[in-house]
C-alpha cells in the first residue's frame, strides 16, 4: 500500500501501521482468528438442536437458566475484550517506544553518538520506562480479565448447582432414574460448554471485526486520494513554478509556516531562496515536491495546478537534494542510479561534474563499491562533504526538468563549494532551479533571490535591487561578507 508521506510524520499513524500489520499477520488476531472461530461454530450448529430438545423435555425453566447464564458470561467476556481493545493504541506505543529505543542502541549508525554523549543511559532509561509501562497496561488489561474470568467461574458455579440440585431432587422426589440422570446431567454439561464456547467464539469474532474494520479504516484513509484523469506533464525542456497565495501549517501544528505565500520563478530561471534557520526554505521544497500539500492556494507547474498530475509523473520532473542526506547499503553505482540498469556515460558525467570523481578512483572496486557496513564488512563510510557530491550526483544523473537543491554545499569543503559554483550552469544546464543555501556568495549564481521571513515573501529581486534596498537580504549579507573578510584577515 502507499500513503501520503505526510502521515509517516505522525505517532497515531505509526501506532496504527502496527496494529494494523497484527491485525493481517497474527494468525491468533484479526482474520485468522475470525475465520478459524467461524468454523468452529458452522461446525457445531447441528449439536445445538439435539441439546436443546432434550433439555426442553426435562424442563423449560432450567434451558432459561442455562442460556440466560451463558448469555450473561459471555456479555462479561466482551466487555473485557473491549477493555483491551480501548487500551490498544496505549499498549503499541509503549510497545514503539521500547523498540526504538533498543533498535537504537544496536544501531551502529547511532554508535559516534551513543559513545560521545553517552547516549546509552538516556535511551536504556527510556526502554525501562516504555517496558515498565508496557507491563504496567498488560497488568491493567490482565486485572479485567481477570475479573472477567473470577465472574464468569461464579456464573459457573451457580449453573452447575442450580442443574445438579434440579437434577437430584428430581431423583429423590420425582420419578428420574439414575439411567436419566446421567444422560440429562450429560446434555446439560455438554450443552453449557457447547453455548460457552459458541458465544465466546461469537464474542471472539465480534471483537476481532471491530479490529478488522480498524485496518479497513486505516486503509482507506492512509490509501492517498487517486487522481482521476491526471494531466499530462507539459512536455518541455523549461518549467515555470508558481506559489499562488499558499498557507501552510504542519498536521498537528496551529502555527503557519506559510501565510497567503505567493512566488513565481520564471522557465529557466535560478532562484536563491534566502532566510534565517526556520524560515520556511525546506518546508517550500516538501510543498514544490507534493509531500506535503497547501492548505490553501496551489502550486502550479506550467499553469497546472500539482496536484491534477500523476504524482510519479511529477516526481520524475524534480531532481532534489535534499539536506539531510540518506545513503543506503548498496554499491555507490546504485547509490547515484538507484537501478540495476544504468547509463554508464551519464553516471560518469554526474560523477565528475558533482566532484566525486577522483574519491571513486581511488577505490579499487570504484562504482561498484558497497558504502556503509551494514550489509558488508568492506563497505565504505563516506566523509559528510562526499556524501554530499553523492548527493549532487544523484540528483545529476537523475536528470530532471527542475532542479532543487537544499543546501548543497553545508559541507563542501572551500575548494569543492568553489569548483561547484564554477560548473553551476554546467549542472543547471537552463533548467528551472531552486537553490537553497545560508552561504549568500552562492546567490551570484542565481538570476532571482527570494528572502522569506515569518512565512511571508519579505524581499524579491536580483542580488543588486536587494543591495540596494539596504534591507533584510543586504543585511545578511553584509553581516556574511564582514565575517568573510575577518576571517582573511587572520589568515
Ligand atoms: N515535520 C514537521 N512538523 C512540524 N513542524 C515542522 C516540521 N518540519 C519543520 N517544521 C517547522 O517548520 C518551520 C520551518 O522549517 P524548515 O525546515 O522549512 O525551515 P528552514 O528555513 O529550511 O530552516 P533551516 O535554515 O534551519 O534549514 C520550523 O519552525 C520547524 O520547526
Amino acid at each position: 500500500m502507499t500513503m501520503d508521506f505526510l502521515y509517516t510524520e505522525d505517532p497515531d499513524t505509526l501506532n496504527d501501521i502496527n496494529i494494523a500489520l497484527d491485525t493481517v499477520q497474527n494468525p491468533m488476531s484479526g482474520v485468522g482468528i475470525v475465520i478459524l472461530k467461524l468454523f468452529s461454530i458452522l461446525g457445531s450448529i447441528i449439536g445445538f438442536f439435539g441439546f436443546v430438545t432434550i433439555i426442553f423435555r426435562l424442563s423449560p425453566v432450567i434451558l432459561m437458566i442455562l442460556i440466560l447464564t451463558v448469555l450473561l458470561s459471555y456479555l462479561i467476556m466482551v466487555k473485557a475484550k473491549q477493555y483491551e481493545r480501548s487500551r490498544k493504541d496505549d499498549l503499541y506505543k509503549e510497545k514503539r517506544e521500547s523498540i526504538y529505543s533498543s533498535s537504537t542502541l544496536s544501531d551502529f549508525q547511532f554508535g559516534k553518538d551513543i559513545r560521545v554523549y553517552g547516549l546509552k543511559n538516556i535511551l536504556f532509561s527510556k526502554k525501562v520506562g516504555s517496558d515498565k509501562r508496557l507491563l504496567e497496561i498488560t497488568k491493567e488489561i490482565q486485572n479485567q480479565i481477570f475479573k472477567s474470568s473470577t465472574l464468569d467461574g461464579i456464573l459457573f458455579f451457580i449453573r452447575e448447582s442450580v442443574i445438579y440440585s434440579y437434577l437430584i431432587y428430581k431423583v429423590i422426589y420425582g420419578n428420574l432414574s439414575i439411567s436419566d440422570f446421567v444422560m440429562y446431567s450429560v446434555a446439560m454439561n455438554s450443552f453449557a460448554i457447547w453455548m460457552d464456547t459458541t458465544m465466546k467464539d461469537i464474542s471472539i469474532i465480534r471483537i476481532q471485526s471491530l479490529y478488522i474494520g480498524d485496518f479497513r479504516e486505516f486503509l482507506n484513509k492512509k490509501e492517498p486520494k487517486k487522481i482521476l484523469n491526471p494531466i499530462n506533464i507539459p512536455k518541455t525542456e523549461k518549467y515555470k513554478i508558481e506559489f499562488d497565495n499558499i498557507s501552510f501549517k504542519y498536521p498537528n501544528s496551529e502555527r503557519y509556516i506559510f501565510k497567503d505565500f505567493s512566488l513565481v520563478i520564471n522557465p529557466g530561471e535560478r532562484l536563491a531562496i534566502v532566510g534565517i534557520n526556520g524560515a520556511g526554505k525546506t518546508t517550500l521544497v516538501k510543498l514544490l515536491t507534493g509531500l506535503y500539500s497547501p492548505n490553501a492556494g496551489e502550486i502550479r507547474v506550467n499553469g497546472i495546478n500539482i496536484n491534477k498530475f500523476n504524482k510519479e509523473e511529477y516526481l520524475d520532473l524534480l531532481s532534489v537534494v535534499f539536506q539531510d542526506i540518506k545513503i543506503f547499503p548498496f554499491n555507490i553505482r546504485e547509490n547515484i542510479s538507484f537501478s540495476n540498469t544504468f547509463d554508464e556515460i551519464k553516471l560518469n558525467e554526474s560523477i565528475e561534474q558533482s566532484g566525486l570523481k577522483d574519491k571513486i578512483q581511488s577505490l579499487e572496486k570504484g562504482v561498484e563499491t558497497n558504502m556503509l557496513k551494514i550489509l558488508d564488512e568492506e563497505g565504505i563510510e563516506l566523509s559528510g562533504g562526499e556524501n554530499q557530491k553523492l548527493a549532487i550526483a544523484r540528483a545529476l544523473y537523475k536528470n530532471g526538468k527542475i532542479l532543487i537543491m537544499d543546501e548543497p554545499t553545508a559541507s563542501l569543503d572551500a575548494l569543492a563549494e568553489n569548483r561547484l559554483y564554477e560548473s553551476f550552469d554546467k549542472l543547471i544546464s537552463g533548467k528551472t532551479a531552486i537553490y537553497i543555501s545560508h552561504r549568500l556568495s552562492s546567490t551570484r549564481f542565481c538570476d532571482k533571490i527570494a528572502f522569506i521571513e515569518n512565512g511571508q515573501l519579505q524581499e524579491y529581486g536580483t542580488h543588486d535591487e536587494l543591495m540596494k534596498l539596504d534591507s533584510l537580504y543586504a543585511n545578511m549579507f553584509n553581516i556574511q561578507s564582514r565575517y568573510y573578510k575577518e576571517d582573511k584577515a587572520y589568515a
